[in-house]
């Protein structure tokens, strides 16, 4: 019989290929077909860590050129959300247009980030097919991107998304209270110019999800109800995880250090600090060093990774010593199947970041947090953690910006000893699972999702 066949277009970025991948998966398992366009760039990196457990082969994994030239940084997402408009719209097109040429199964719909949705609905329009923005952040961050214009007539910011001075908003009742200086595109360093071009493509990324056919979140409202009601139309889908369909996550750029699981199985049940700041985030070599003796003087056990890019040659860069006086109860990974890490009895809590993934995942799994948020929505994601869900603490930087190795320490005993925290934590569990469970509110959406698509 002819499957649906849907076309999946990520940001060019890890924290959004494995969403919308896990998506995939499902849409997948629900009958559908998939094929999921990566960057060149992206899909040789996928292709070179995929491992063995990868169960998605059904899934058609596919690439297009991003616009950039071969030894260009992606990590330098001004330069990369210019490229892509100038040469994605058209290899995409081309790219349907040979599958509806030879296959059987035509492409029915495409499903875009919300990160590529602008060039993605034109061609969807072209070409008369449905088009769903899947928007990967927390609903509160694209309920800030609609206050956009209403925070310009205020004099909060400028045109240009500059914040005209640094004061505290709240977009509503039990929100997080967000520092105007830490707005998402207003906190990724890189200068003023830098800056522009990033709030400018998020306010066309704004305008495009408004004429999407469906706009998903992988999130869900019982997480924050009050930021779903500030986006007109938007649905929950999320947290979209693995362990919901018994597999395996999928999509890592790097490949996975399963050695962790073995060394879990090792350690005492709710003993293990997990630390991973996602894909993303890089360190200063100072702060590295603080982190690593602040890990040590917890004399606890911990598993730490530590992403081969995440400061300047990282093998070099840990303190003297380091690694043989925590030989007997640290381990450090280059990339770890977090899903699978959080998900292990030995872990008590979750040194994060703060990326909407990662958020979603520890709180899934019942887990307190420590928060390093470093750009972009995390600080979003850290109130929404500390202040409104009271699972998690934050830190205090001294005079030079640095997180020490005794305020580490200090934070670390205090969210272990506290057992509400721990409290509160399996409370959102349950409330993670509800929603992605038979009947709950993202399991309904998924249901109604896939029977439009059918019709
Ligand atoms: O060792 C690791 C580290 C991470 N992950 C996975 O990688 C993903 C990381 O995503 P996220 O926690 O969201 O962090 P980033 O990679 O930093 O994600 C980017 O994308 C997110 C979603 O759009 C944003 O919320 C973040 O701010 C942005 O930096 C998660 O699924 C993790 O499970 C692993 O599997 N192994």
């Amino acid at each position: 019989m002819s499957r649906p066949h849907i076309l999946a277009i990520p940001f060019p970025a890890q924290g959004h290929v494995i969403p919308l991948l896990e998506l995939s998966q499902c849409l997948v398992k629900h009958g559908f077909r998939v094929t999921f366009v990566n960057t060149d760039h992206n899909h040789n990196r996928l292709i070179n860590a995929l491992q063995e457990s990868y169960t998605g082969d059904e899934i058609h994994l596919v690439s297009i050129p991003d616009g950039m030239e071969p030894w260009e940084d992606r990590n330098d997402m001004a330069r990369l959300t210019e490229a892509m408009p100038k040469v994605m719209p058209g290899e995409l097109e081309k790219l349907i247009e040979e599958i509806n040429r030879v296959e059987e199964e035509k492409i029915v719909c495409v499903i875009a980030d919300a990160g590529t949705i602008g060039f993605s609905n034109r061609v969807a329009e072209k070409m008369k097919i449905k088009k769903v923005a899947f928007w990967s952040l927390a609903a509160a961050s694209l309920a800030l991107l609609y206050n956009v214009p209403k925070m310009i007539d205020e004099g909060i910011i400028d045109s240009d998304g500059t914040p005209i001075k640094k004061q505290m908003i709240q977009l509503a009742q039990n929100m997080p209270e967000i520092d105007s200086t830490n707005f998402l595109w207003a906190n990724m360093g890189g200068g003023l110019a830098f800056q522009k071009k990033i709030f400018h493509y998020l306010e066309n990324i704004t305008e495009a999800v408004k004429v999407a056919d469906w706009l998903i979140c992988n999130s869900t409202s019982d997480f924050e109800p009050e930021a779903f009601t500030l986006v007109p139309n938007i649905l929950s889908i999320g947290p979209l995880l693995a362990s919901n369909r018994q597999g395996n996550s999928a999509g890592y750029f790097w490949q996975e250090d399963s050695t962790c699981l073995k060394w879990l199985d090792q350690q005492q049940p709710n003993s293990v600090i997990y630390v991973a700041f996602g894909s993303f985030t890089v360190i200063d070599k100072i702060q590295f060093q603080e982190l690593a003796l602040g890990l040590e003087l917890t004399n606890r056990p911990f598993l730490w990774v530590v992403r081969p890019d995440i400061t300047d040659d990282a093998n070099e860069a840990y303190p003297e010593g380091f690694q043989d006086r925590v030989a007997n109860r640290g381990k450090m990974v280059g990339w770890a199947p977090q899903q699978k890490v959080l998900s292990h009895p030995s872990i008590a809590f979750f040194f994060s970041h703060c990326g909407w993934n990662s958020t979603m995942e520890g709180a899934s799994n019942g887990l307190p947090f420590l928060c390093w948020p470093y750009f972009g929505d995390q600080f979003i994601n850290e109130s929404y953690i500390c202040d409104i869900w009271k699972v998690g603490l934050k830190f205090n930087r001294d005079e030079s910006g640095i997180i020490t190795r005794e305020e580490i320490k200090t934070k670390v005993d205090q969210v272990v000893g506290d057992e509400d925290f721990k409290a509160r934590a399996l409370e959102l569990k349950e409330t993670a699972l509800k929603s992605v469970k038979d009947g709950g509110l993202s399991d309904k959406t998924f249901k109604k999702f896939i029977e439009w698509i059918r019709s």
